[in-house]
Formats: structure tokens, sequence, C-alpha cells
């Protein structure tokens, strides 16, 4: 029986039982080991003062200690930095990874009036906004998807959410815009999640496995490559989208400042024939390109 370590807001909830209805669909038996995180109950706003990983530190602190065997991350919240004692064993198919514009009316990016306010609590969506829509008033809101939800009853126009926490918690009826990636690029890893176990854990090793989708683990190693090559951790104005399409794996990425003025885009792609090397290849020509441009100063403002 292999323990499953989560967090205990719903969408770690949903995540982590359908990571156990995978792993029961190839057999294997599992149970839920629910953690508590601070991520979870902090609300102060998000910025340069706040560590990265703090949503998936405690996940992984009960791998460490035995607590659990499988931690089940959003991959775009796990810091790229590497722990030797435990491995990204499996990243599963991608389904949705657009960004949403979450409003009472469903009114689209373009048709938003002169100053509206809109809440996020990210730089790189919040850079992206002013970046394309310099009139609107983009102001900080923290906490689960719910408690962002409920600032359009409290003088928001709209918020951001990731398309992927609203199909997960069902809530995929409310009124929303799907940014096009020309208005909002994803956080690396976006969508996705990341099932990471012990390094010299073979049983579990072995199960991640079968969920792993070769096509998603290109992209985001290609996506996660690039964030790290700009030193950007998961809070920085930096986005990308990476995806395999027949057999060329392409990304585009755009570094911003955090006031959203300057912008740094790139896009490329690359022959893919299963292999990661490739991935690696991509986000370093994408990269490089973007650091002799300035990336690296920009995202710092
Ligand atoms: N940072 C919080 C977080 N981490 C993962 C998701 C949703 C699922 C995903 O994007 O993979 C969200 C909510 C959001 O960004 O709206």
């Amino acid at each position: 029986m292999l323990r499953i370590a989560t967090r205990q807001s719903p969408l770690a909830l949903w995540q982590a039982e359908h990571v156990a209805a995978l792993l029961a669909s190839a057999g294997i038996q599992t149970v839920l080991v629910p953690m508590v995180s601070s991520g979870d109950t902090d609300m102060r706003p998000i910025d340069g003062t706040r560590q990265v990983g703090l949503f998936t530190k405690r996940i992984q602190q009960a791998l460490l200690e035995d607590e659990g065997d499988i931690a089940v991350h959003s991959l775009k919240d796990l810091p790229t930095e590497v722990n030797e004692l435990l491995t990204l064993a499996a990243v599963p198919v991608r389904e949705t990874v657009t960004d949403c514009l979450v409003s009472k009316s469903g009114v689209k990016f373009s048709d938003l009036p002169n100053g509206a306010k809109i809440g996020t609590g990210s730089r790189r969506r919040a850079a992206q906004i002013l970046s394309r829509r310099p009139d609107l008033n983009v102001e900080g809101i923290r906490g689960n998807v719910q408690t962002r939800l409920s600032k359009l009853d409290e003088g928001f126009d709209a918020i951001v959410l990731a398309d992927a926490g609203l199909v997960r918690l069902e809530m995929a009826d409310l009124p929303r815009y799907h940014f096009t990636f020309d208005e909002m690029l994803p956080a690396p890893g976006q969508g996705a999640l990341g099932i990471e176990v012990r390094a010299n854990d073979k049983q579990a090793l072995e199960a991640a496995a079968t969920m792993d989708d070769m096509a998603t683990r290109a992209a985001v190693t290609a996506e996660r490559t690039l964030l790290s090559s700009l030193h950007g951790g998961c809070l920085a104005p930096i986005a990308a989208y990476a995806v395999v399409d027949g057999d060329v794996l392409r990304m585009s990425a755009v570094a911003l400042s955090p006031d959203g003025r300057k912008r740094i885009d790139e896009t490329d792609e690359i022959e893919f024939a299963n292999d990661l090397s490739a991935a690696v290849e991509l986000a370093n020509r994408i990269s490089q390109r973007m650091v002799d441009a300035g990336a690296i100063e920009m995202v710092r403002g």
C-alpha cells in the first residue's frame, strides 16, 4: 500500500485523488495522508518577502520523514532546485494550461472597461496584464481558489485563475474568458502535476512510471529549464508554454519587467523523438537569447 502525501486544500485533495485513481487503474493500491501546509493558512500577499516552495515543502518533508511515499504537486508550484533525495518520478498528461479571466459577466480581456480592477497575486499575471492593458488597475489577492473568487463580490471586476484549477474544482461553468497565449502565457508547468518520490524507493518509482506522459514531460522540462536558466523561481514575471506537435517540440516564452512596460518574447521549435535532451536544448537556445537581451535584470524590475 503506497501512501500519497497531500495538502488539504480542495484542489490538492482533488489532485491526490486523481493520482490515486490513475494508480488504481494500473492495479496499485494507495491511501491518502493529508498534511497541514503554511501556504494554505498564510494570507499575506505572495511577494519577494516570502519564500518559494511554500506549498510543496511540507509534502516533500513528509516523504523525507517517511510519512508518505508519493507527493503530488501542482508542478508550477514546485521549485526547480533539485533535492538529491527526491525524484520527479512522473508527469501525467496535461489537459488544460490556459489562464482565465473570471468575472460576473465573462467579459473578454480586450473588452474590459478602462481602469477596471483586476485581482491577481501573481507577478507573472500582473506584468502580462499591464503589458497589454496599462490602463487596468491590478491589485494583489491571496488565498485558495474559493477565497479569490469571493473577491468578485468585493469590488473586483475580474480575477485571473488557472483553467486547470477551475476545471478540477468543477467550476468550469463560471463565466470566464480564456486568455489567448498572446495576451497571457501560462506559468512554466501550469496545469501539469508533478509526482515526487524518494529517489531510492524502487516500488514508488515503478508505480509512478505508470503515470508518466513523455510529451507532457518534454514540454514541462523545456518550460522549467528555461525558468531555472533565467534564475526565475516560481514567483518571477516569466511565462512559458511548450507543446509537442507531431515530431516537433515548440515553445513560446516571455520575460517582463514587473510593471509590464518592458518585455522580451521568444519562440522556437526543435525536432522531438521522445528524448528530453531536445527539451533542454530548446530551452537553452531560448534562454540564451533572452539573457543576451537583458531578461535577468528585467524580471527583477
Ligand atoms: N498558485 C496556486 C495554484 N497552483 C496550482 C493551481 C491550479 C492548477 C495549475 O495551474 O496547475 C493554482 C491556482 C491558480 O493558479 O489559479
